[in-house]
């Protein structure tokens, strides 16, 4: 699907749609769980591929409303009747592959071309060395992958500097083990933040985990999980294309964006680069409501080692800041749908953006902003981050945008509801 834009001046408001990261987290807990209650869940395709593996392993799904009803397997995940597609969802793939290891029979997880080109080589070392036997069809550490159950609680070491998923995938399997886990992270530790949300979501659910500031992690076995009723919170990755939005192509009337409350995800930081950019932005944590206003940007130094999802919009901050825009400690994001730094590179430029890829940094002197046709590169957030650039440059057309529906399958309805020209070309 190819999308047409044209110079675009939004002003009302718009709630930021919900956590794709805390419902992955939601739906997988509450699966290990008896009787749950989700609020507020975001239902998109990346979502849907979580749902999707956890029936798989013998959880009851149901969506009433903005409701989920999941009643769970209280721990262990029966044996799938088939291999499990997981599509895009790199989240969806960690977790799932870790739930995997629970079951006493063997589980094979596979998905699209993206989903298997991407590192898994910590975690199956991991799990193997916990007694189970994972293997990468292709032996290159990517799915497909072929999971034989029979974990048992172990003292382990991981790598932390590929994807904080891994560790997450364990700090969610370990606890319901019989025997004692200790996790040690070797190195730095990337992503901090979805460790937090992770431990959160396990404290709702009344899990313990002893987090030795993110070095260590003692966990306690036979733990059993109840998450019982939970809400979902607004999702900031989301919301920062909407803030650009507002600071890039807003009206002087100005957008405010809702549903944005003070949070574990790392990626609330957008409201702090904003700031140092000298945006106009007021946010409101008591009402979750960031009021914001157009206006010139200067660029700034961002260290993105805990917000890789935010460096595709940041680039197009930068992109028209004055100044010289340097995004750091961001070799992680090459690992994600798509090598994000060489993605917005290759658009950026050919936007008319002097912009510079390092292995670990982007480096964008900014400028004015070109319309040209651009590819999304089946990348939800290169697309949404296009897209906003395209608002500002007119005469833009971005590819393969169908891919928003992985984080926000409204995102064309909501822009357009702001006055986005937009127009949605069918391919
Ligand atoms: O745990 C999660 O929900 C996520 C962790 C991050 O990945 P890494 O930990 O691999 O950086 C992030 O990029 C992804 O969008 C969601
Ligand atoms: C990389 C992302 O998610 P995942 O790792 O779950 O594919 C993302 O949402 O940008």
């Amino acid at each position: 699907m190819k999308v047409s834009i044209k110079s675009s001046y939004l002003e009302g408001e718009i709630y930021a749609p919900s956590s794709k990261s805390y419902t992955h987290r939601a739906i997988t807990i509450a699966a290990l769980s008896n009787n749950s209650v989700i609020h507020r869940p975001l239902i998109s395709e990346d979502t849907k591929s979580t749902i999707r593996a956890c029936e798989m392993f013998g959880a009851k799904i149901e969506q009433h409303n903005s409701d989920l009803i999941i009643k769970g397997v209280n721990g262990h995940p029966q044996i799938p009747d088939n291999v499990i597609d997981i599509a895009n969802s790199g989240t969806t793939l960690r977790f799932m592959t870790a739930i995997a290891a629970l079951t006493d029979g063997i589980t094979v997880l596979t998905g699209d071309e993206s989903i298997r080109s991407r590192p898994n080589g910590p975690l199956i070392d991991v799990l193997n060395s916990m007694g189970s036997r994972v293997y990468s069809t292709r032996n290159n550490g990517c799915a497909p992958l072929v999971i034989h159950g029979g974990v048992k609680g172990s003292d382990i070491q991981i790598g932390g500097s590929v994807s904080s998923q891994f560790i997450s995938a364990l700090l969610i399997t370990c606890p319901v083990l019989m025997e004692e886990s200790t996790i040690i992270i070797r190195g730095d530790l990337k992503s901090k933040p979805y460790v937090d949300i992770t431990l959160e979501l396990i404290e709702n659910a009344g899990g313990c985990i002893e987090n030795k500031e993110y070095k260590m992690f003692k966990i306690i076995p036979g733990q059993k999980y109840n998450l019982k009723d939970y809400t979902v919170p607004g999702d900031f990755s989301s919301a920062s294309y909407l803030l650009a939005a507002a600071v890039l192509a807003g009206k002087r009337t100005g957008i405010t964006v809702k549903n944005i409350y003070p949070s574990r995800q790392g990626d609330r930081k957008i409201i702090n680069i904003l700031e140092q950019m000298e945006a106009n932005i007021k946010w409101n944590r008591e009402t979750g409501d960031a009021i914001v206003k157009p206006g010139k940007l200067k660029g700034v130094t961002v260290d993105v080692g805990n917000t890789p999802d935010l460096v595709p919009t940041i680039a197009v901050l930068g992109a028209v800041a004055q100044g010289t825009t340097i995004i750091e400690n961001a070799e992680h994001v090459r690992y994600k749908e798509t090598d994000r730094l060489h993605a917005i590179t290759v658009e950026l430029r050919k936007m008319g953006i002097d912009i510079h890829e390092e292995q670990d940094r982007l480096i964008i002197n900014g400028g004015h902003l070109e319309g040209a046709d651009v590819h999304g590169w089946h990348d939800h957030r290169i697309v949404m981050a296009l897209t906003v650039a395209g608002m500002v440059a007119g005469d833009t057309t971005v590819d393969t945008a169908e891919s928003v529906a992985i984080s926000y399958p409204d995102f064309f309805e909501d822009i357009r509801s702001l006055g986005a020209k937009i127009q949605i070309d069918e391919e």
